[in-house]
């Protein structure tokens, strides 16, 4: 069987860079282009030496260069190049895995939409642990009354620009699925001054930033005089790249649209 020709999105970043070098490590997956922004330094770049300290043979380039020899495109971008991408995949009917975080409502909305043309898996965390957790943390909303107050803690290295994380909104939703609400009727987003008393039902959110932490999240249920604690600490990006690269491979050949994590690792029925 041929290899599966993947373009990565964002290929200068941290994650762009894991996964080049992921791929380059995985026997049946091929670099088919490394994609970067107009202005961007990386342009015309060996993605290879760049990611690894090995030559691929695939440059850095530009969205026109780099697309056509895909079978699948992996971002991990911003929210408006990944919203830009997926409208123009729609075109060549292009499967998408989207890992960028801090979509804004308009942004989600887009994404739906382009999901209409093409198949797109996004998650806000690819890792087979965090996405077991969101299960467990439905699972536990669903057995405790409100009477345990739910907060989500979470911590990632100082260049992060988005809060709270893609990863404590998944934890979040999965909490509010499990209580059958919407996170958008309970989430509390951020605390600061005379906020007044906690109020029940909430599913609060804090987030921590700095040095280099890779990630990690904390599901807190506190009742009356007792606590649990359902956690997950990332240790190498290599998880995110690894899940990201097993959905690429479950997309491929997929009806057009919106698919999540649960879905690629069958945890969708856990
Ligand atoms: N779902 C998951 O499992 C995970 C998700 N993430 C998310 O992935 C995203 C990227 O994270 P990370 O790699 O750490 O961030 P980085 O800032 O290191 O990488 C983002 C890359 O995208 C580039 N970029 C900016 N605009 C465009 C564009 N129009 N087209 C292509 N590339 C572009 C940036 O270039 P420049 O730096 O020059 O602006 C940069 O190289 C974040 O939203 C993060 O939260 C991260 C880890 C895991
Ligand atoms: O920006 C990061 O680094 C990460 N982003 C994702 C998030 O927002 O949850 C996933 C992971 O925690 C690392």
């Amino acid at each position: 069987m041929s290899d599966l020709r993947i373009v990565i999105s964002g290929a200068g970043g941290r994650m762009g860079r894991a996964l080049i070098s992921a791929i380059l490590d995985t026997p049946g997956l091929a670099l088919a282009g490394a994609l970067e922004y107009a202005g961007s330094g990386h342009l015309g770049e060996d993605a290879g030496l760049m990611a690894a300290g090995r030559p691929a043979g695939v440059k850095v380039t530009g969205v026109d260069a780099a697309l056509p020899a895909g079978d699948v495109v992996v971002d991990f971008s911003t929210p408006a190049a990944s919203v830009g991408l997926a409208r123009r995949l729609g075109a060549s009917g292009t499967p998408m895995v989207i890992g960028t975080t801090g979509f804004s409502a308009a942004d989600l909305a887009a994404l739906q939409e382009a999901a209409g043309a093409i198949a797109i898996v996004r998650s806000g965390n690819m890792s087979l642990g965090v996405n077991l957790l969101a299960a467990l943390t439905r699972r536990v909303a669903q057995t405790l009354d409100e009477s345990f107050d739910i907060e989500i803690v979470e911590m990632h290295h100082n260049k992060k620009v988005d809060a709270p994380s893609g990863t404590a909104l998944l934890l979040g939703e999965a909490a509010a699925e499990g209580r059958g609400r919407h996170l958008d009727e309970c989430a509390d987003r951020g605390r600061d001054g005379v906020t007044g008393a906690r109020k029940s039902g909430d599913i609060g959110f804090a987030s921590l930033r700095g040095g280099s932490v890779v990630g990690e999240h904390v599901v807190i249920f506190a009742g009356p005089s007792e606590r649990i604690e359902l956690a997950h600490k990332a240790e190498d990006r290599q998880i995110f790249a690894r899940g990201a690269l097993a959905a690429a491979r479950w997309v491929k050949g997929r009806p057009a649209g919106l698919y999540s994590m649960a879905d690629v690792l069958g945890l969708a029925d856990f």
